[in-house]
């Protein structure tokens, strides 16, 4: 077997008000996406959104067709958002081959029968950070250069959040049915994400961290506004955000992360800001 599928039920605020650390960890973190010659996927029961890693280093790995999605092949009623976090990648959809650099990303939309996913050299392979969507309408793949990126710089030094937000597979730069990806890149001492935090009931959201030294960690904050909780993340890890939770970190380093999300709506200013004295 060459990928790994699990499921994670959606969650109650009331129920996840209730929980201790492994069951919080149990329920949003996941925590190993890249394994040598493997694909790993978790569907989550917000919006059946799919987060996966694959990480090809021997040989070219296929999109498998997993029989939890009770489909013909993965992407009959799904599109697909791909961002390489490692060396550079060959992906072939339905026969059209696209290189993939570092922070590059691609979009694949529905009807796209056969991928495949290769790393130009084993000894650098490729880190191939997906997350999926149910689509109903099959827009082109397209391949996304960092240039193409609608970037924004936020936050300041003094508030130690200044960071910059490249939206990638946004509505602005390509036609996709729910998904939106993008990555956000923190500056030399600033540790601070998405503060002042915001949630929005509209979309669930994924946050995948990298780019962590060794020795450093990230304190992701979650839950209700007035009812938060942490998880503690290492490197090149997931965390699912549902939608009446807001989703920020802080870091003991800077560091860089994907977010992903899909849900009502392809609005990224449609937030609920939360006043920062407000949390709790
Ligand atoms: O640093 C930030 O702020 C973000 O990157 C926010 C995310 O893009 C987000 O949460 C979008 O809903
Ligand atoms: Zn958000």
């Amino acid at each position: 077997m060459k990928y790994t599928f699990e499921s994670r039920w959606a969650t109650s605020p009331a129920e996840a008000k209730q929980m201790d650390t492994s069951a919080l960890r149990a329920h949003f973190l996941m925590p190993q996406l890249f394994v040598p010659d493997q694909m790993s996927f978790t569907l989550s029961h917000f919006d059946r959104y799919i987060t996966g890693g694959i990480l090809p280093v021997a040989e070219a790995l296929n999109l498998p067709n997993p029989p939890e999605l009770r489909a013909e092949f993965f992407l009959q009623r799904r599109e697909l958002g791909i961002i390489n976090v490692g060396g550079p990648a060959q992906i072939i959809a339905d026969g059209e081959t696209f290189e993939l650099a570092f922070k590059e990303a691609l979009y694949i939309g529905q009807g796209t029968r056969e991928v495949s996913f290769s790393s130009a050299d084993p000894a650098n392979p490729a880190k191939l950070y997906l997350n999926s969507a149910p689509a109903h309408h099959p827009y082109p793949s397209k391949k996304v250069t960092r240039n193409e990126a609608e970037v924004v710089e936020l936050g300041s030094a003094a508030t130690a959040n200044h960071r910059v937000i490249n939206k990638l597979l946004v509505n602005s730069v390509v036609q996709t049915c729910q998904l939106q990806m993008g990555m956000t890149e923190l500056k030399t001492g600033s540790v601070w994400n998405t503060m002042p935090a915001h949630t929005h009931d509209r979309r669930m959201e994924v946050y995948f961290y990298f780019e962590v030294p060794d020795g450093q960690a990230i304190c992701h904050f979650m839950g209700e506004p007035q009812e938060t909780r942490h998880i503690w993340m290492q490197n090149e890890q997931a965390v699912i955000s549902p939608n009446w939770s807001i989703h920020s970190g802080s870091g003991t380093s800077n560091y860089t992360f994907i977010w992903g999300m899909a849900g009502e709506n392809l609005d990224y200013g449609d937030m609920d800001h939360c006043a920062i004295t407000d949390l709790r």
